[in-house]
This record gives C-alpha cells, structure tokens and sequence, in this order.
C-alpha cells in the first residue's frame, strides 16, 4: 500500500509569484485544441492553467477552430498552425503544453505530439493523445521524457498498457511510469499518481462530483499550469490532483466542470504561506 497523496509532501514546493514576478517569468502554458466542433476542452484546460498560477496561457488551434475560438477567449491567447512544425515553433517559448482533450484521433494529432516533443516544453498528455496510439504505444512512449505527464482514466490505459491492470492499479501505474519513464496519472475515485523513479501516492480526497465531463480536461490544464511554473512532474500531478479534487469538494452537487478553475483560488488561498 504507497502513502496517500498529503499536501504536506509538496506544499513547500508550490510554486507562488515574488515581488519581481512577470507573467513571462510565472511560466507560459500551451494548450492545444481540437477543431471547430471540438474546442470546449482545450478551453478548460487552458483556463484552470490560468488560474493555477501560469503568466500566459495560449491555445494553439487549428484555422477552422480560430474563428469559433476567438470570441470566446479574454486572457487566454490564441494562435493557429496548419502543421506539427508550425505547432512546434508556436510552441518553443512555452514551458508545458497540453494535447489530449478533444483533440481529435487523428494522424494531425499523432503528428503533433511528436513535433511537441521535439520543444524543450513538459508535455501533459491526455484523451485522444492517448487513445490514439492504441496500436502503437511504443510511438507515443518513444516521444516522453521525465519532464513529461500522462493522464489517462482506466479506459485509456487499458488501450496503452493492456492487461496491465490485473495486477491492481498502484502496482499498474507503478510499472507503467517505470515503462515509459514519466509521471502517470491513473485517474479515478481514487487517483495513483506514480514516478519512475518507483513515488507512488494515492490521492484520498477524491470527489465523486468530479464524474462529469471535462473534469478530467481541468485536470490535465492543472497539471499543466503547475509544470509550466517549473513545478517537479511529480509534485505538479500530485498537487493538481488534490487541488481539483479539494475544489469538487468544496462546490458539492451540481458541479459542472466549468465550476472548477473559478474554485481553483479559494483552494490555493488555503495553502498560500504568505
Ligand atoms: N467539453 C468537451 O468538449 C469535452 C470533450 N471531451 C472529449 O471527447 C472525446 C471523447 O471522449 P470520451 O469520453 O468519449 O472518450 P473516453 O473517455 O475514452 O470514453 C470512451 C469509452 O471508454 C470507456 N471507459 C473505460 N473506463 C473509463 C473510465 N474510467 N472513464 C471513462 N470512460 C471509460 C467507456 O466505455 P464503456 O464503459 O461505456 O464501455 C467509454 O464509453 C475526447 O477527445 C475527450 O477529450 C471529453 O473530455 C468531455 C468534455
Ligand atoms: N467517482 C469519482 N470520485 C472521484 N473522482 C472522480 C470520480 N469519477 C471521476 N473522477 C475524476 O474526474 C476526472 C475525470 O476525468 P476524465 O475521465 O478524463 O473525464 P473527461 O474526459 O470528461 O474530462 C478524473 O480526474 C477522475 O479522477
């Protein structure tokens, strides 16, 4: 049985703006989007980046989506790309970036991983970043790094590491972060956050309103915004982890997935020093 996932393990570590603080030294974040149809998640995730602390958070989309997008958007940037190398000159300046959510099962998007792991950024994978490699998971593992964070429900990690599960979800994930050597997020009512340095955690304060669409989304633009104020992987999933399901907690029945970043700054006043 690995500890449960206490804030008194990566408080101290969180990362908060000093008096010199500029957005473009809080961290940048991008988020990558789905087209036209398909632009809700990548907008979640980019907001709870936002609100988590990250200076600048832009989505990269492609030009179908801009003109869907750009209304919709106040703080959070936008850019559009037509090829995985224009998406990872976009991305060069960031510190993390997002690809998963909604972000269509496609080659364009198999392709966009690779071009993203091709930047200096830490990358969150999730949904269809992950599901789309179901035939080739060696492809999607041979782009990761230790930097790097991936997000998958049970489904997901079913279709990327078969079978595995049978040995129990700790034991999983445990085996899975060692295989592809970075941080794996199993998510469910209680989420395994594993390293492949062998940290496990188990988070306790799981949520049951969280099982609503696009939570998982908030999630992964969490995780992203912590990574891209230069969190450790590790911490940054354990701590978004608790975080989002300490802001599900607080809202209670008839949360919708659009409650959680505006709950993120009550939580994150509740762990701030200052
Ligand atoms: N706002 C937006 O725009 C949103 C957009 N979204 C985007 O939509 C796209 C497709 O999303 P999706 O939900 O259809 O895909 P996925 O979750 O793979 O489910 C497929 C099957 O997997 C299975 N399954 C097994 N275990 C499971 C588990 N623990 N949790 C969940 N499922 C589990 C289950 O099979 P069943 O149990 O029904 O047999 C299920 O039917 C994707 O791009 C996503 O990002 C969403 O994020 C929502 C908000
Ligand atoms: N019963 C539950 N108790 C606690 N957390 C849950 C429960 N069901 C789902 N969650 C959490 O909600 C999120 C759902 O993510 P995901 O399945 O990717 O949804 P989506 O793709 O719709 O965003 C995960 O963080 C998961 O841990």
């Amino acid at each position: 049985m690995n500890p449960i996932n206490d804030p008194m393990t990566w408080q101290g570590r969180l990362p908060w703006p000093g008096a010199e603080a500029h957005k473009h030294a809080r961290g940048r974040l991008g988020v990558v989007s789905g087209g036209a149809l398909s632009t809700g998640a990548a907008r979640l995730a980019a907001r709870a980046g936002l609100r988590i602390g990250a200076g600048l958070v832009k989505l990269f989309c492609p030009p179908d989506a801009a003109p869907v997008l750009a209304p919709t958007l106040e703080a959070v940037m936008l850019a559009s790309f037509v090829s995985g190398d224009q998406l990872a000159e976009l991305a060069q300046p960031m510190d993390a970036v997002v690809i998963g959510p909604a972000a269509g099962l496609t080659d364009a998007t198999a392709a966009n991983v690779a071009a993203l792991a091709r930047t200096g950024a830490a990358l969150v994978i999730d949904a269809d970043a992950l599901t789309l490699f179901r035939d080739r998971p060696g492809d999607l593992f041979a782009c990761l790094d230790r930097d790097d964070v991936l997000t998958p429900h049970e489904g997901e990690f079913e279709r990327l590491f078969p079978g595995l599960l049978a040995k129990g979800r700790e034991a999983a994930a445990i085996e899975a972060a060692e295989r592809v050597g970075c941080v794996v997020v199993l998510k469910g009512s209680a989420t395994v956050i594993a390293a492949p340095d062998g940290r496990c955690v188990v988070n306790g304060n799981g949520a049951p309103w969280l099982a609503t669409a696009g939570s998982g989304d908030v999630l992964a633009g969490m995780i992203g915004g912590l990574l891209a104020q230069h969190m450790d992987s590790f911490d940054a999933a354990c701590a978004a982890v608790w975080m989002h399901a300490d802001a599900a907690g607080r809202f209670g029945p008839g949360l919708i997935a659009e409650d959680l970043p505006g709950l993120i700054p009550g939580v994150l006043a509740g762990l701030y020093p200052g």
